[in-house]
């Protein structure tokens, strides 16, 4: 006898529904984003894409915990985000997130420990294990000081995975690095993700690296953010930078980014069009 199966699709891990961020100076509201929402599933590489200001980094705080809305929620796992937590780490562009009292190894275990997560020894078996998924075993015992810029975010990269958060929230973490290491810090940061599959959701202002980054990708309009479009890239990889396909989906996430969605339809890209994009209108 047949069997009817009925296919469920898996409730999203995050979930941003019609966000409003301001912050509030003495002569003035700022509006950061403008309604945005969009769905997070577990082991997503999802990126947040937009021009300077227009509020990537703001969302990223918001769902840190860090951003109270305005209006609208944000969800994780359908509670409410309203404060910051261990199950969201973020990893931010700047080099000086390490304490630099504290050895490679310390800096790693440092969280496990004072979040009561894991006892000394556990700790640092699991500190040990991230930081070999991050090439950093031989720099256990180093200082921070020691350590070169991608070197000291491999050691940021391990301290947030070895806390096994439910969502990696990483704040253009490769932009202070020249580009050759920028390239490399791309490569690991895939290899490292189809060894733990951990979810990802990533800020970037550079269409390339979003590509290669990730595996959705969401467009957000000049300040104030709203959504622009949402973009299947998993089929982007390290090794499509230079092809034509890769430039052309650079152009028109450019061409997206960049037009007046009240111009209509000429800059949008055909629904068929691989990758996928869906327009959001105004
Ligand atoms: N602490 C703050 N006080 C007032 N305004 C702020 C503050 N932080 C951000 N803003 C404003 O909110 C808007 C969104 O800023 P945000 O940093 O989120 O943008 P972004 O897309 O991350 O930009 P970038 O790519 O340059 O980092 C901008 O207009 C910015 O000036």
């Amino acid at each position: 006898m047949a069997h009817n199966v009925q296919h469920i699709p898996a409730a999203p891990l995050l979930r941003v529904d019609a966000l409003n961020l301001e912050y509030h100076t003495h002569q003035r509201v700022i509006r950061a984003t403008h309604n945005v929402g969009f769905e997070v599933f577990a082991a997503d590489r999802f990126v947040l894409l937009g021009p300077s200001g227009c509020g990537k980094s703001s969302l990223l705080k918001a769902i840190g915990g860090f951003l109270p809305a305005v209006s609208g929620r944000i969800e994780l796992e359908g509670q409410s985000v309203t404060q910051p937590g261990p199950d969201r780490l973020m990893v931010f562009q700047e080099f000086d997130q390490l304490p630099p009292w504290k050895t490679v190894l310390e800096n790693v275990m440092f969280p496990l420990l004072a979040s009561g997560k894991a006892h000394r020894a556990e700790a640092r078996e699991h500190a040990r294990y991230f930081l070999d998924k991050v090439g950093l075993s031989a720099f256990a015992d180093a200082y921070p000081h020691t350590l070169s810029g991608g070197m000291k975010q491999r050691v940021a990269i391990a301290r947030a995975l070895a806390m096994q958060p439910k969502v990696l929230l990483m704040d253009e973490p490769f932009a202070a690095l020249d580009a050759l290491t920028r390239r490399k810090m791309q490569e690991e940061l895939l290899a490292l993700w189809e060894e733990v599959r951990f979810t990802l959701l990533f800020v970037t202002h550079s269409i390339e690296e979003a590509l290669v980054v990730g595996s959705r990708i969401l467009l957000l309009s000049p300040h104030p953010g709203r959504v622009r479009a949402e973009i299947n890239s998993h089929q982007y990889g390290i090794n499509d930078f230079g092809s034509s396909d890769f430039q052309q989906t650079a152009q028109r996430i450019h061409e997206l980014l960049f037009s007046d969605p009240e111009s209509g339809p000429a800059t949008a890209p055909a629904e068929t069009a691989k990758p996928r994009f869906k327009v959001v209108g105004k």
